[in-house]
């Protein structure tokens, strides 16, 4: 039986050019903790995500995923290049960007429609549109229920949508997620998987989206990036072809497809000879 081959684009390491529905460019980043003589985390990534994408970046630990999400909220200045969003050079974090971690980290005083008003507070919004805003977000991820229960009364997978909630509130228009469900059970994690889909769907954010989970790559995204480590390096950019725009699939029909079966071998054993 012929085994199909992926169809991989190689990365170019060019720098790279806006277009009108781009969102973020990174354009020849480095970076390089200290001692500055040190071999850099990152080198010279150049890197265009677009509206409505949906992008997971795969690799071996300590390739610079996490440092790669910290340039492109602003926590990090890169040591060398720029990053634009939205046209302009971003250096610090901003309501642009929003970022959901591996743990919630909820405010344990307050009420999940509490948490999720937080950041809007703090952008000056006024209470009846916070209000109807958290009212909102909580609906589209399934927590309407759960408005006026503290943190402490909810399921691990509950809080993550109650934090992915609270990062939509602030109205970015980049979500970066680190990792969201890497701490959840396998049930937990599918059915969270499915949130996130149907949240892009509803939202068209672009989404950049770290794991280390080959099959979540394959079921969420619509692009694929790996990474390469020492130093890291985007070595692989490439359309999803199980993804399709037209066409929603189930996971257990995904999973069921030869053609997933192939690039799952194909993506593990290139992620495992870095
Ligand atoms: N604040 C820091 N100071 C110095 N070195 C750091 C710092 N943060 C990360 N590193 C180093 O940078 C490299 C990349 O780390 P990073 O966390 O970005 O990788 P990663 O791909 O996200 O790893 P993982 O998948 O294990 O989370 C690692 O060697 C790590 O030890």
């Amino acid at each position: 039986m012929m085994i199909a081959t992926p169809t991989f684009t190689s990365h170019h390491s060019e720098p790279v050019h806006a277009n009108r529905s781009t969102q973020i460019i990174v354009d020849q980043v480095s970076l390089t903790y200290r001692p500055a003589w040190e071999e850099p985390v990152l080198d010279q990534i150049n890197l265009e995500l677009e509206q409505s994408e949906l992008v997971c970046v795969l690799g071996p630990s300590g390739c610079g995923k996490t440092s790669l999400l910290h340039i492109l909220a602003g926590y990090i200045p890169p040591t060398r290049g720029t990053v634009r969003i939205n046209g302009k050079e971003h250096k610090a974090p901003n309501s642009s960007v929003g970022v959901v971690f591996q743990h919630a980290n909820l405010f344990p005083w307050l009420s999940i429609a509490g948490n999720v008003e937080f950041g809007m507070k703090m952008k000056g919004i006024p209470k009846p549109l916070r209000k109807e805003k958290a009212a909102h977000y909580l609906q589209l991820v399934g927590l309407q229920e759960a408005a006026s229960k503290l943190p402490h009364q909810l399921s691990g997978g509950m809080k993550q949508r109650a934090a992915i909630a609270r990062t939509l509130a602030t109205d970015p228009s980049i979500v970066l997620m680190d990792e969201p469900f890497s701490a959840l059970d396998a049930l937990t994690r599918e059915s969270m998987q499915i949130h996130v889909r149907e949240l892009w769907a509803k939202t068209q954010k672009c989404i950049m989206f770290i794991t280390h989970d080959v099959d979540e790559a394959l079921l969420l995204s619509s692009r694929i990036l790996i990474m390469h480590a020492r130093p890291g390096r985007i070595v692989q950019d490439f359309r999803n072809p199980l993804y399709s725009e037209n066409k929603a699939r189930n996971f257990n029909e995904l999973r069921a497809d030869r053609q997933f079966l192939e690039l799952r071998e194909s993506l593990l054993s290139h992620i495992a000879s870095v």
